[in-house]
């Protein structure tokens, strides 16, 4: 397993050991006192998620307001731009993001700590995405930034996306300070 720094210091980017033979290959996908050691990861995972998505959707920025996840993004299926954004207030990368391509085939995984935006598009026909949470879904305490705010600026890959209703209706960045 490598750890990759990117960035936004505490945004890591994990290429686990892939394990090739005949029949295909094995690939330990989480291991909790490896993550916890090399992630620094004081908390456990207590959700499991997946999703589907055409190509085209944009599924985000969301994170919430009150028990903020940690997140441990991977794709099983297809090709998808992930986006982390630092919404931490004071932090030294306040309002900066990390973009990364997680597929399939190069079987990259997102750490995403606390107080970070989440979202990504799909770039396939189908992108299967699962990703393991530190705290329980909790719709009240759910916020929406804009995907496309001018402020952050993220160089997303498409420009014509599909959105849910929610997404549409996502905040201005610079509302977050009020
Ligand atoms: C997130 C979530 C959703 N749901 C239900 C609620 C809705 O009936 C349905 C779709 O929910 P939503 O449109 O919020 O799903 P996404 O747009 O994929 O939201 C996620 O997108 C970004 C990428 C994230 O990182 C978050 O985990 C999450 O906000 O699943 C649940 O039952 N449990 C959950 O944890």
């Amino acid at each position: 397993m490598k750890v990759i720094d990117t960035k936004i210091a505490d945004v890591k980017m994990i290429e686990p050991s892939v394990f090739n033979d005949a029949r295909g290959y094995f690939v330990e996908t989480f291991q909790a006192d490896r993550y916890q050691r090399l992630l620094g990861i004081d908390k456990a995972f207590v959700q499991d998620n997946y999703s589907r998505s055409r190509k085209g959707v944009l599924r985000g920025l969301h994170y919430q307001k009150v028990n903020p996840q940690a997140k441990l993004v991977r794709v099983v299926k297809g090709t998808i731009f992930d986006v982390a954004v630092d919404i931490r207030k004071g932090s030294v990368t306040f309002g900066q993001w990390v973009g990364v391509e997680l597929t399939e085939t190069n079987m990259r995984q997102l750490y995403i700590p606390e107080g970070f935006a989440h979202g990504f598009v799909a770039l396939t026909e189908i992108a299967d995405v699962e990703y393991k949470c530190t705290d329980y879904y909790d719709p009240s305490n759910e916020a929406c930034i804009k995907w496309n705010d001018p402020e952050l600026g993220i160089t997303w890959p498409i420009k014509s996306v599909i959105l849910s209703d929610k997404d549409e209706k996502g905040l201005r960045f610079k509302d977050l300070l009020k």
